[in-house]
């Protein structure tokens, strides 16, 4: 049985198909893969953001996080966000438990280096597996929201795909990003192109040269870390590809798979 992590993007979650969550639940009955679900939900916090007039601020794709917008990202991700997931998941037959990075102090988190302009942005110093491993060991798929807690309480709003990586690290599990994208573009005689396989360098190369931008950048940072931490395999696929997630844990090609070391093309 091997374990995988599963971050479903907020660029997706409102559009996944339901053969996506069927096909999670599928894996999980399997029993050859079980199915860990870490979500995003960044375009709704910025939405409710927006109708409640606050302005909002990413840098390196990183969400600039005042006390006003913390409340409203724990109330969209582990408020509406995690229990959608979990109701897509039991709609189509499967048994989930939603549960946010502060319950049980399962994502304990610090400010990150740049607290100054981030606020109260966290990274994930530890992850209590154990609460994990026991809502799988009691036959649920479980479902986080990530939001962190630290010291006297603090809550701390951190990336999906940073919780994601810290997850996966903390289980030694494999890690695929779900978002909107066929993988990692690049753009070749005027089109855009996807990745099969992507190494460490030329990922830092790319962002170098903005051809990785925005969200896409926490979400490299976080499989580059992870695969230095021993995470076995780190892939981006698109959740509206049909069959996209069998086909990734039947070893076939889809989306794009990042590796530490040099890709021969
Ligand atoms: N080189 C790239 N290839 C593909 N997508 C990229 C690239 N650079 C930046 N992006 C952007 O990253 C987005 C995915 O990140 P994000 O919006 O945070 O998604 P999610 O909510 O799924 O985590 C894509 O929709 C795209 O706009
Ligand atoms: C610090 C930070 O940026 N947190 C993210 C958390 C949600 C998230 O990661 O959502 P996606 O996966 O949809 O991008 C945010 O506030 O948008």
């Amino acid at each position: 049985m091997k374990y995988l992590v599963i971050k479903c993007g907020g660029s997706v979650l409102d559009n996944l198909p339901r053969s996506f969550f069927e096909d999670v639940v599928k894996m999980h009955e399997s029993g050859e893969w079980t199915p860990i679900i870490v979500h995003g939900g960044g375009p709704l916090i910025t939405s409710l953001l927006k109708s409640l007039n606050v302005e909002t601020e990413f840098v390196n794709g990183l969400r600039v996080t005042d006390h006003q917008v913390l409340d409203v990202v724990e109330m969209v991700l582990s408020g509406s966000v995690n229990k959608q997931v979990v109701r897509n998941i039991v709609e189509v037959g499967g048994n989930a438990i939603g549960i946010s990075g502060v319950d049980g102090g399962l994502l304990k988190a610090i400010p990150t280096e740049h607290a100054k302009t981030l606020g109260f942005v966290g990274d994930v110093i530890e992850v209590n597996h154990t609460i994990i491993e026991g809502i799988i060991k009691q036959g649920y798929i479980p479902v986080i929201s990530p939001v962190g807690i630290g010291s006297g309480g603090q809550r701390y709003n951190i990336n999906g795909d940073i919780a994601a990586s810290a997850v996966a690290k903390a289980l030694e599990a494999n890690l695929c990003f779900i978002s909107d994208i066929p993988g990692i573009l690049v753009e070749k005689n005027g089109a855009k192109t996807k990745l099969d396989k992507v190494s460490k360098v030329i990922i830092e190369e790319m962002i170098h040269n903005q051809t990785i931008y925005g969200g896409m950048i926490p979400k490299v940072k976080a499989a580059i870390d992870g695969l230095v931490h021993n995470i076995p395999e780190v892939g981006i696929i698109n959740g509206f590809e049909k069959n996209s997630l069998i086909d990734y844990t039947n070893g076939k090609t889809v989306g794009t798979k990042i590796v530490l070391e040099e890709v021969i093309a």
